[in-house]
């Protein structure tokens, strides 16, 4: 990575032709002449969360008690095999007095989801996150299959739940409030 926090695509894109002949393939034939090239622009895209500002600040004043994005879909890379995981993230929070635009925190999922990963550091990041921004309390829950269990290894469709819980968010009566509110049917 550069200082700037970019990507060296240059740099990366020699790499990776470099893995292709070490995997013995052929990078100069026609169906792998681009992929170098394409890869570093992809892992500038699905890496990109380093380098998003989660914009939190965009924000309303109001007094609703529980506020509860669910259903936000990630993608993130296990740290351990660089291989996708992926699934739903529900994210909760208690408002101090004003609320965030909603698609803000599909950006700060995307923002700790978008570089290489484990599942329960992604959960934590997300709720601490809210929490710096002075929420009274967090929950967030991450539903997440990993290609690296599923597709090499033990080779299991399990998945994987990660819970993280912070401030008043930690009451017992709460959290079973919004567990609720996350499993009731959709209106539509
Ligand atoms: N807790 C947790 N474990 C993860 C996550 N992503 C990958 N792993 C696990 O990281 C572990 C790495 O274990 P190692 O023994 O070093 O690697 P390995 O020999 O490839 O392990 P196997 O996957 O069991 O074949 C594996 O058990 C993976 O399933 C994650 O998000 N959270």
């Amino acid at each position: 990575m550069k200082d700037n926090g970019k990507l060296n695509k240059k740099k990366i894109s020699k790499l990776l032709r470099q893995l292709l002949i070490e995997l013995g393939e052929n990078p100069d034939r026609e169906g792998l002449m681009g992929t170098p090239d394409r890869m570093a622009n992809m892992y500038e895209e699905i890496l990109g969360g380093y380098t998003m500002d989660a914009e939190l600040d965009v924000t309303f004043s109001d007094e609703t008690d529980v506020i509860v994005a669910r259903d936000i879909q990630f993608y993130s890379m296990c740290e351990h095999h660089m291989l996708p995981f992926f699934g739903k993230v529900h994210v909760a929070y208690v408002p101090a007095g004003k609320v965030f635009g909603v698609s803000k925190l599909v950006r700060l999922v995307e923002k700790y989801s978008r570089r290489l990963q484990i599942q329960e550091r992604l959960t934590k990041e997300v709720a601490d996150e809210l929490v710096r921004m002075g929420v009274k309390g967090a929950m967030v829950i991450a539903e997440g299959d990993h290609l690296c269990m599923k597709m090499r290894g033990v080779r299991n469709n399990s998945s994987m739940l990660t819970i993280a819980y912070r401030g008043v968010m930690e009451q017992k009566d709460l959290r079973e409030h919004v567990l609720a509110m996350i499993r009731a049917p959709k209106a539509f």
